[in-house]
């Protein structure tokens, strides 16, 4: 929506047939984006080579744990030398790697071809042409800055960033937070509770950062504190409902199997908690996240650990 709005022709790659069928017919995604009209410009595919044929950017979307396994189908079709861009927010379980990171790994790609776009985007929003402002980060500015005007529409206003671990680990660990605010939410707590968690989610994000070679800025702008807010402010938000879920006491599964929307925080937390701890960095929000999802610590004894922590001061 954000590419048509921007007077770009796109071709949408769907895993269903029916799905690409009613989008080229209705005009419309009922099954995720009910009652919104999408543009005409917008065309879907079951077939993978059809979508990325003549592409002049190639933008990557699928829950972060099966970005692996649709490169792998991809990678052969993807047209060579256009920007591959990762909208996912989510660590790789098992290998910690970013997005962009798997995409360079199963596509041979150098960082001047891979982009991320973040920020605070929540997709029904979006969808709905709502105002929403984000980051388009590249290590090449130039691939930024095309990419940027590509984007760039009455609606959407895009920033450069040439940041890309800062604006990835931003959008990933955001959702882990925005599962500890929903758990406080969820168990009644007010704003000054989720005021806290947020802001001392932003500290720990900022640290891992800085341990993995992140701009600090990134950290204060819209894929850091502004998806952050948006997340952790928001009832559109999968991962700040599933930890309202979860703080209201339904279980992992129960949420899990009650959903088919991704709520990338749930897998991603095991990730960014092992980071941490390879990195040496303490990041308490992650790991008791963490404890909470594998079913070792309760949402209530998750949310009075963190206060009852050994006291420091604020910088250290
Ligand atoms: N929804 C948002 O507001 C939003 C905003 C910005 C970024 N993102 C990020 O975009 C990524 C995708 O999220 P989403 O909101 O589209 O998720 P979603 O769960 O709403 O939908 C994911 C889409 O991928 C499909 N899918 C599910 N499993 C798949 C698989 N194994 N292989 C291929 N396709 C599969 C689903 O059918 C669906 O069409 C996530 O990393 C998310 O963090 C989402
Ligand atoms: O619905 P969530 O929790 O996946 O969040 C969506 C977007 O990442 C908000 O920018």
């Amino acid at each position: 929506t954000v590419l048509a709005g921007a007077g770009n022709q796109v071709s949408l790659w769907a895993r269903r047939q029916s799905v690409c069928d009613v989008i080229n017919t209705q005009h419309e995604n009922p099954d995720y984006l009910p009652g919104i009209r999408l543009s005409e410009a917008i065309t879907a595919t079951h077939d993978p080579a059809a979508a990325a044929d003549g592409a002049e950017a190639v933008v990557l979307s699928v829950p972060s744990q099966s970005l692996r396994e649709n490169l792998r189908d991809w990678a052969g079709v993807l047209p060579d030398a256009v920007p591959l861009v990762s909208l996912m927010k989510g660590v790789e379980v098992g290998t910690t790697l970013r997005m962009s990171e798997v995409i360079a790994e199963l596509t041979g790609a150098g960082p001047e071809r891979i982009a991320v776009v973040s920020g605070p985007n929540l997709a029904r929003e979006i969808a709905e042409g709502q105002p929403a402002a984000a980051v388009v980060a590249c290590a090449d500015e130039g691939t930024a800055n095309r990419l940027q005007k590509l984007c760039h529409s009455g609606t959407f206003r895009p920033y450069t960033n040439t940041d890309v671990v800062g604006c990835e680990l931003g959008g990933a660990t955001k959702n882990v937070i925005a599962l500890a605010v929903g758990m406080a939410v969820g168990f009644g707590f007010g704003d000054n509770a989720r005021a806290s968690v947020i802001t001392r989610g932003l500290a720990e994000t900022a640290r891992l950062g800085a341990a993995l070679g992140a701009d600090e800025h990134t950290f204060s702008g819209l894929a850091g504190l502004g998806d952050l807010v948006a997340t952790c402010s928001s009832p559109l938000s999968r991962n700040r409902t599933f930890g309202e879920k979860l703080g209201q006491g339904m279980t992992v599964a129960e949420i899990a199997g009650a959903t088919r929307q991704v709520a990338e925080g749930v897998k991603s937390c095991s990730s960014i908690a092992e980071l941490a701890h390879r990195h040496d960095v303490e990041m308490p929000i992650a790991e008791a996240v963490t404890k909470v999802v594998a079913g070792e610590m309760t949402p209530k004894d998750m949310l009075f650990s963190l206060v009852s922590r050994s006291a420091k001061a604020e910088r250290w």
